[in-house]
């Protein structure tokens, strides 16, 4: 059975400023299947409806028809079987990393020494060992974002959804944080549903990578990505270079051209309007 499951779902909005009843259609019949342990990547034009499609999933919002099925249950609500990252790091600013890692674990119930001690494993495991006592502000960009990930992780969830959590950052930290990121999920064995607009970025980190239309969004294919084991960095290798790379760089790219140029004339349209 799968994981996760979307079943001709639509989403649309009501526009404001508008006639009465006037909507928006944000997703319109995306059908999809994720396997458990799954790493799907998730690429489209800007405005195509990614983050509508992680905010569904992530049970913050509700389809306007079809549904959403995880463990073969239908998503109501938010719930703690699906930790979600975000661009922005969101961290509460008052506390320390140790602190923001462990406030997952306070929903839980986790009693509060084994909550520290959860916390720490997990900074540890985003190599933030050390940086316990550190507040948001004393940490980079990129140690933001390994306290999110690490409090995400830190209550254990089966799904992690992550709306273009390295976009922030600087090409390297990126990379580096992208290599963790493998390795975490190669440990954890998680579900991972992970969106970019970065063509790269879901190349290297894809099993397979979902490819969304232009408004309305659609998922126009989903191309598998068999690369083997991305790191081989220890190695020397520079797997973003090799031949096979290039290929599925270039598959999906050609799949987003259209659609990028797409959702630009809708764009122009709209500003002229
Ligand atoms: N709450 C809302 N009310 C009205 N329209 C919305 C709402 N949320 C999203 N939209 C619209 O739905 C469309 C899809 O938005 P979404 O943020 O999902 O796109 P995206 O692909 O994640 O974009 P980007 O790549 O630029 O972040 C956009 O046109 C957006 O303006």
């Amino acid at each position: 059975m799968a994981k996760i499951v979307f079943e001709s779902v639509t989403k649309t909005f009501p526009v404001k400023g508008s006639g009465k009843g006037a909507e928006f259609t944000a997703l319109d019949g995306i059908d999809l299947e994720i396997a458990a342990g799954e790493f799907l990547v998730v690429v489209g034009p800007s405005g195509c409806g990614k983050s509508t499609l992680l905010d569904l999933l992530g049970g913050l919002t509700r389809p306007t028809s079809g549904r959403i099925l995880l463990d073969g249950e239908p998503v109501t609500g938010p719930g703690l079987d699906r930790g979600i990252v975000f661009q922005q790091y969101a961290l509460l600013p008052w506390r320390t990393a140790l602190g923001n890692a462990e406030f997952g674990l306070e929903a839980t119930g986790v009693p509060r020494r084994q909550r520290a001690a959860k916390a720490r494993e997990f900074l540890d495991l985003v190599g933030l060992g050390g940086f316990e006592d550190r507040h948001p502000h004393e940490l980079s960009g990129g140690m933001r974002q390994r306290v999110a990930i690490a409090r995400s992780l830190a209550y254990d969830p089966d799904v992690l959804l992550m709306d273009e959590p390295f976009a922030a950052l600087d090409a390297q930290t990126r990379e580096s944080l992208q290599d963790e990121l493998r390795r975490i999920w190669q440990r954890t064995g998680k579900t991972v549903v992970f969106i970019t607009h970065g063509i790269e970025e879901a190349v290297y980190l894809g099993q397979r990578v979902a490819v969304i239309t232009s408004r309305p969004g659609r998922v126009k294919e989903v191309v598998p990505v068999s690369l083997g084991d991305r790191l081989n960095g220890a190695t020397g290798e520079d797997l973003r270079s090799s031949p096979e790379f290039a290929r599925y760089r270039h598959e999906i790219w050609s799949l987003l051209h259209d659609e990028v140029a797409r959702a630009q004339q809708l764009e122009k349209e709209e500003a002229a309007a």
